[in-house]
């Protein structure tokens, strides 16, 4: 079995025991239970049904690539000959959450850390920490597009940069906002490419159909300077033109004097617009102040 029973089963400050020194373990594919085979299987076939006209093309192209329609959770080492032959990317099986600059040095080298176990059957809907539906439904189709490729890779180094310049806080607005909750504006409309997005039943719809979130034009330092929460649907999404102006303002570009320049700049609060905005959707923020409790914001 490959459960977690107690999500703070899957945090550490060191490698454990069985894992290596880069904190990657074996994904240990043939113990996978017949019933954590079905629940990636329920998972994926409720996220196909939802996903032709919502997901992004280099999405649902990277999903055909990858023969990820197979039934059962997919043995990376039959995804990694098709992944690396597409791109070079690799997917390495983590026991949990790992340390930021190993996350990093990951990314660098064309590798993409993805957890191991499944959600029980109860957590189909939500889960606290990235399972390998997550991990590998979510973020792994858009590996197998060049251009995201190149961009996951650089974001990588620049994580190890952030992290020299103590900019990490504002870096990691930037793979929030693109590579979990990510938007892009294609012909025929707005489409989800974000990790978050796509591996979620309620999110996939609401990104795209709900009045409560504002959708705004992505903007560099507007993302590095916002705020987001992470118990909740988010209140904005930010939507990408494109893929290669997504590379152009951020692969093409030196963040040094970005990080300089918002270093004497407000964050931003979750929900607010400000004046240079370029509002597709202002949100109603209905459905965040429908909730109790107060957001965690990072
Ligand atoms: C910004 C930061 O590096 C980021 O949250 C990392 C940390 N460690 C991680 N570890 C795993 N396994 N998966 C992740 O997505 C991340 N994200
Ligand atoms: N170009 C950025 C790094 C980066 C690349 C791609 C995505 C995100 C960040 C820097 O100079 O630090
Ligand atoms: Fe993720």
């Amino acid at each position: 079995m490959l459960t977690a029973p107690d999500p703070e089963s899957h945090v550490y400050d060191k490698p454990p025991a069985h894992a290596n020194a880069d904190w990657t373990i074996d994904q240990n594919w043939s113990a996978y239970t017949a019933e954590e085979h079905a629940t990636w299987d329920t998972l994926f076939a409720r996220q196909r049904e939802m996903l032709p006209g919502r997901a992004a093309q280099a999405f649902l192209d990277g999903i055909d690539i990858l023969h990820l329609s197979q039934p059962g959770i997919p043995d990376f080492e039959e995804l990694n000959r098709i992944l690396m032959d597409a791109t070079g990317w690799q997917v390495v099986a983590v026991p949990g959450l790992v340390p930021d600059d190993v996350f990093f040095d990951h990314l660098a080298n064309r590798r993409f850390v993805s957890g191991n176990f499944i959600r029980q059957p109860d957590q189909l809907d939500y889960l606290q920490e990235p399972d390998i539906f997550h991990d590998v439904f979510g973020h792994v189709p858009m590996l197998a597009d060049q251009r995201f490729a190149d961009y996951m890779e650089a974001y990588g180094r620049g994580g190890l940069r952030a992290l020299k310049f103590g900019t990490l806080k504002q870096l990691a607005r930037l793979y929030w906002y693109t590579v979990e909750f990510g938007l892009i504006r294609e012909p025929e409309g707005l489409r989800i490419y974000g990790a978050g997005i796509v591996s979620s039943y309620g999110e996939s719809v609401f990104a795209l159909d709900n009045d409560s979130p504002n959708r705004i034009m992505f903007n560099l330092e507007r993302v590095l300077r916002t705020e987001y929460r992470i118990d909740d649907f988010q209140q904005n999404y930010f939507v990408i033109p494109s893929l290669d102006e997504l590379l152009r303002v951020t692969v093409e570009t030196d963040f040094k004097p970005v990080y300089e320049k918002i270093a004497d700049m407000p964050d931003i609060a979750i929900a607010d617009i400000i004046e240079s905005d370029d509002v597709i959707t202002r949100g109603k923020q209905d459905h965040a102040s429908a909730q109790s409790g107060t957001a965690v914001v990072v």
